[in-house]
């Protein structure tokens, strides 16, 4: 096995940072594995991870002719998607939790997670990775450290955040805080016991201790529990250090568009998971004259700058896309960096000549294909060929409309701020909110059908506050305070406009009212005509929807019915919301911030005017 102790690395494991050491020590006496491997980033390393794990069968490599230096990962079945009912926030106080986390007193939960990773890196290499959040010249970067056992972890860790040497000499050169963020895939090895090619645990815990900003993830494999950059830190912690420091770690993907007048304009949209934020990032528009380019897909670290404006910045280095309903015709920019390689895909299904295959990819579907679970495939399969979770991990820099500013620390100025959700009813194609506290309250009730990204039912309706409720990581309605009470810290004049927008809702027969994917774009030059005040609206009771003839429906083939079905504002549809926004807001409590209910109360009497 590809385990075999690599002992010249164990005399690396030594740093400046007394912190780092001190933390290293403890859990490599915790977990006891057979080798500590500190990860320098390097292109070398890579290639030697990538070698040992397709000889350890976690990874198939590609066609290099087709994807130069990729590879395909097939998970556990039941290791696909994050698990939400299995993650916790540990505040000291229940309360800081909030209703919308599962909660557990710190000390207890500290001694459930001793015994789990106790021997629990047994016959592994223990890796150690540094790694910043944003841009290593940021003022104040934003270091953690995930220690893990798993090599997949530590390529995957390569591709979507910067991670190595240099990070480690700048939090040594600082003696900089970092997050501790500990990785087991809960699977020790007896001596001489075969590894599996995914191996994991029935059990998974997905711990973040707030206060003390560290994470501990055990059990799982699968990106959104254990490359700990992301959902765990970039989005649970960094909204804590959030909330304390005076900032707001998003949910969102960043756009930058161009107007035909050569005009440049930010949008930052937050969408719940797998409900069209990497597509809309990578936006090709169809209506002449305009520009999109991407700064980010998933995750947004925004705060206020010195002339009082919203700035944005993305603090990944990569995509972690779902690979489903990804193609050449609904996301070629996606489609294009994917075919540049240096990508690591999981659970997607293999061509025959050694390429990856997902449902959407091409229209024409092959003959033949390995599905995700090695089984052999064809169109008459009654199973999808590929996980409708199965991802791509491909480097950001790879995507040819990658905006220069992605790599400055100052990050963009954001115009239009955009909530989103999948919702078959109800929610218009697009409705510009009243004003910012309209806008908040829009944000607070956004509500989506629930997708393959979590584990559980797929396609119940659900309240997802600024697509953030799997990981807000404080209590919600403290969150939606911070909201209201930062925006007073900015240029009111200056505050992005918001939006609501649905791409999903269905027509009578079914049908997606909307072509959406490129499309978008007519939306997008709406909601760019309304900031610029040359659109026409008309006012309903949930705000400002698109006048007849202000969207720009200049060569699109869509049925005026369609188009009716995705613009309407239903009273009887708003009737049975109102009653399912009641029910959420109940469930605040006390922490609902009395700007919200008044918002709820003046929705209604509008309703009711
Ligand atoms: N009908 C329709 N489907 C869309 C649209 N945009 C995205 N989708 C589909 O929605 C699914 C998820 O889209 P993504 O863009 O990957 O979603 P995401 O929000 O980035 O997902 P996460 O990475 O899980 O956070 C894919 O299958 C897309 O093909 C759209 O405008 N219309
Ligand atoms: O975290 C993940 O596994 C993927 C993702 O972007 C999401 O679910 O929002
Ligand atoms: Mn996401």
């Amino acid at each position: 096995m590809g385990h075999a102790p690599v002992q010249e690395h164990v005399e690396q494991a030594m740093t400046t940072h007394e912190g780092l050491a001190s933390w290293v020590a403890e859990v490599a006496a915790l977990t006891l594995p057979d080798t500590i491997r500190w990860v320098d980033g390097s292109a070398q390393e890579y290639a030697e991870l990538t070698d040992q794990l397709v000889a350890d069968g976690t990874l198939t490599r590609l066609n290099p002719e087709l994807f130069p230096q990729s590879f395909a990962a097939f998970s556990d079945p039941k290791d696909v998607a994050r698990v939400e009912g299995r993650t916790f926030i540990c505040s000291e106080k229940e309360r800081d939790a909030g209703f919308t986390n599962n909660w557990m007193e710190p000390t207890e939960m500290k001694a459930i997670l001793n015994e789990k990773f106790a021997g629990s890196m047994r016959g592994r290499t223990m890796y150690v990775i540094p790694f910043v959040m944003g841009p290593l010249d940021a003022q104040d970067p934003k270091f953690g450290v995930e220690i893990t056992d798993s090599a997949y972890v530590v390529t995957s860790m390569r591709i979507m955040a910067n991670i190595g040497a240099e990070v480690l000499r700048a939090i040594e050169e600082r003696q900089a805080f970092f997050v501790p963020a500990l990785h087991s895939v809960g699977a020790p090895l007896a001596p001489g016991e075969k590894d599996v090619a995914w191996p994991c645990n029935e059990e998974k815990w997905i711990v973040h201790f707030p206060e003390e900003r560290s994470i501990f993830s055990f059990g799982s494999g699968y990106g959104g529990n254990a490359l700990l950059g992301k959902k765990c830190f970039a989005l649970r912690i960094a909204s804590v250090m959030a909330r304390d420091e005076g900032w707001l770690a998003e949910h969102m993907l960043i756009l930058k568009l161009t107007s035909p007048e050569n005009k440049d304009y930010h949008v930052v949209a937050a969408f719940p998971s797998a409900c069209g934020k990497t597509n809309l990032a990578l936006l090709e528009p169809t209506i002449p004259g305009w520009k999109a380019q991407t700064l980010g897909d998933d995750i947004n670290w925004m705060r206020f700058g010195k002339d009082g404006e919203l700035r944005a910045v993305n603090p990944e280095a990569g995509l972690f896309g779902v690979a489903p309903g990804t193609g050449w015709s609904t996301n070629p920019n996606a489609m294009a960096a994917i075919a540049k390689g240096n990508s690591i895909f999981t659970n997607v299904a293999l061509t025959d000549d050694g390429g990856v295959w997902w449902e959407g990819m091409t229209d024409e579907v092959p003959a033949h294909l390995t599905d995700w679970q090695g089984n052999s495939w064809t169109p008459d399969s009654e199973t999808p060929a590929a996980h409708p979770n199965s991802r791509f991990c491909t480097p950001i820099d790879q995507v040819d409309m990658l905006s220069p500013d992605y790599f400055s620390p100052e990050g963009v100025e954001i115009n239009a701020i955009l909530f989103g959700g999948r919702r078959k009813t109800t929610i218009p194609l697009v409705t510009q909110a009243r004003d910012w506290s309209h806008g908040i309250f829009m944000g607070s009730t956004l509500s989506s059908e629930t997708t393959a990204a979590a584990t559980g039912a797929v396609g119940v309706v659900r309240r997802d506050p600024m697509a953030m409720l799997p990981f807000i990581g404080y209590d919600a309605g403290d969150y939606l305070k911070h909201w209201i009470d930062l925006s007073a810290q900015g240029d009111q004049a200056r505050l992005p406009q918001i939006f609501l927008v649905n791409w999903f809702r269905r027509n009578s027969s079914g049908g997606f009212a909307w072509p959406g994917f490129g499309e978008n774009s007519r939306v997008l030059k709406w909601i760019i005509e309304r900031i610029e005040g040359t659109a026409a609206a008309v006012e309903t009771p949930i705000g400002f929807v698109p006048a007849e003839g202000s969207l720009d429906l200049n060569g699109l083939d869509v049925a005026a019915s369609d188009l009716e079905d995705a613009l309407k504002v239903d009273a009887t549809e708003w009737e049975s919301e109102l009653a399912g926004i009641d029910e959420w807001y109940e469930r605040f409590g006390d922490s609902l911030p009395a700007e919200m209910s008044a918002e709820l109360s003046s929705l209604k009497a509008r309703f009711s005017a």
